[in-house]
């Protein structure tokens, strides 16, 4: 994937209402001008976004309008695309994390994503979350039981499987999969959390103890969700971003969004009368 470091040029809207600085809270992640390509398609279209620390922020939208995209692009999963392109900015830590010299496997141990689909490796529960670990060196057994643990603790899985560390992985339901590969990325210590759908494939408990879960790791992380659920994004986020054909339409406070949106076609998408 080829990145364009520099913003295009911001129009005069955009400098007066600095969009991504509009909100009290701190940022961790300043979105500035994003367009992402695929060849000549431009699937994120000048996306400003200020995310906030210790937040959960919800990307909602129809089908195809540019989420995932969005989501993929923050921790440079969009590379993996040929065809794929991004211009403008995202400032993390005062970088650019965009610029071709940031190292991306250290960028992706700060900015963890669990994905719609589980994907635990075909190895014992234990194994799974120390892989990365031993891959990078830790070698010590005391200290990897110690992650082990704290992992699954923060990903709530870890009563359901202290007895059974050492079988399969999938073995599991498929909830406590979708719970272990998020343990499998707190294990890497980030501090953002990037979920695509994580409790869309799974059964209504799962999905709850997932929800349940991510209102508890927001006290340590910041997230960023992608969901198709209106009401779990009414529940478990602060802040919502609304998506239509790859632009942000609204961007605001959860609360707001689902009761006095600003765009007609915010209200419109809430409503159930498209997507
Ligand atoms: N690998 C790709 N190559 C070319 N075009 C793509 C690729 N991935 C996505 N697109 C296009 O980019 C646009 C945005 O897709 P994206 O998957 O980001 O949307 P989305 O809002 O996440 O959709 P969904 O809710 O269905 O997952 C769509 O028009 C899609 O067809």
């Amino acid at each position: 994937m080829n990145y364009t470091v520099d913003s295009p040029k911001e129009t005069k809207k955009e400098k007066l209402l600095n969009y991504s600085t509009q909100f009290n809270k701190e940022v961790v992640l300043d979105v500035k001008n994003l367009s992402i390509f695929y060849g000549n398609k431009e699937a994120v279209k000048r996306a400003n976004m200020g995310i906030e620390k210790n937040a959960v922020t919800a990307l909602i939208g129809p089908s195809g309008c540019g989420k995932s995209t969005f989501i993929r692009s923050i921790n440079r999963m969009n590379d993996l695309i040929p065809s794929s392109r991004a211009e403008g900015e995202i400032i993390y830590d005062g970088i650019n994390i965009l610029r071709s010299d940031v190292n991306v496997v250290a960028l992706r141990a700060e900015i963890g994503m669990v994905f719609q689909k589980p994907n635990p490796f075909p190895k014992s529960i234990y194994n799974n979350i120390t892989h990365a670990l031993k891959y990078n060196g830790q070698k010590n057994k005391q200290a990897l039981d110690q992650i082990v643990e704290e992992s699954l603790r923060k990903a709530a899985l870890w009563d359901e499987v202290k007895d059974r560390l050492h079988q399969s992985a999938l073995s599991l339901s498929g909830g406590q999969q979708q719970r272990l590969c998020i343990a499998r990325t707190l294990a890497m210590e980030p501090r953002i959390l990037l979920l695509d759908e994580p409790a869309s494939a799974l059964d209504p408990v799962s999905n709850a103890k997932i929800e349940e879960l991510i209102l508890q790791l927001k006290e340590d992380y910041s997230i960023v969700i992608v969901t198709h659920n209106m009401s779990q994004a009414s529940r478990v986020s602060d802040k919502t971003a609304f998506f239509f054909n790859g632009d942000v339409v609204e961007y605001d406070d959860t609360k707001k969004i689902f009761t006095n949106p600003s765009e007609t076609k915010t209200e419109e998408y809430i409503s159930g009368r498209f997507g």
